[in-house]
């Protein structure tokens, strides 16, 4: 029976994406069973990225049975202007001021280089945590596209053909995105250790 590893997170929309980004190629034996529960976890206030995802799969361990295998990701966009800024702190400053807000910010700047970056923890069934990171690069720009997650009508990549990612067909932005780099990394894991158990 396939092993069972939980994502812990309460965005739909990364749901969506990491069931894709692990899906099994077809005509594959899934090599574990993807469950989601949505816990509410502190977020630590850390310029680094590693740290606050090391810190969240730690806490969605405390909440889980031992030996449940668990990953989260933390997802964040850096303007190049900013040395970094918002970073991880990009959820709060979307929440008060809204992509077009995002924009504002760099208003006064000519670069508008930004860099997309989700870093996954996984915790494996003896507790032991791997940490994977994706990076894209790409700009910020004026608003286009659909506006279903966070700030994917604002950015766009180096790689997208003009688009912005709210533009782009699911598939093409996981072609290219910083989650699909990342979960790449994680699967290779995944495959690698499927011998021993997750
Ligand atoms: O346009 C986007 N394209 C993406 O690919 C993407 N990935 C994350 N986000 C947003 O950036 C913040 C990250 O914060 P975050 O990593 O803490 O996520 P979250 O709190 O929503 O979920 P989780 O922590 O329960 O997993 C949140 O506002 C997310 O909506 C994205 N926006
Ligand atoms: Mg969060």
């Amino acid at each position: 029976m396939a092993s069972k590893i939980v994502f812990v997170t309460g965005n739909v929309n990364k749901l969506k994406e990491v069931r894709m980004l692990l899906a099994p190629a077809e005509g594959q034996v899934p090599a574990f069973e993807l469950t989601n529960i949505d816990f509410d976890l502190d977020e630590l206030q850390d310029s680094s990225l590693e740290n606050i995802a090391r810190h969240k799969v730690s806490q969605a361990q405390e909440k889980l049975a031992k030996g449940t295998a668990v990953f989260v990701e933390d997802t964040a966009l850096c303007f190049d202007s900013y040395n970094g800024l918002p970073g991880a702190y990009v959820k709060w400053f979307l929440k008060s001021v809204g992509p077009e807000g995002l924009v504002r910010m760099l208003a006064g700047f000519d670069n508008k280089k930004a860099e997309a970056v989700t870093t996954v923890a996984f915790a494996d069934s003896n507790g032991q945590i791997h940490v994977f990171q994706g990076k894209t690069q790409g700009k910020v720009v004026d608003p286009r596209g659909s506006r279903e997650f966070g700030w994917d009508c604002i950015f766009e990549p180096e790689e997208g053909a003009g688009k912005t990612y709210a533009e782009m067909e699911k598939k093409d932005k996981n072609q290219i995105s910083q989650r699909s780099r990342a979960f790449a990394l994680l699967s290779k894991h995944l495959n690698g250790a499927s011998n021993s158990g997750v």
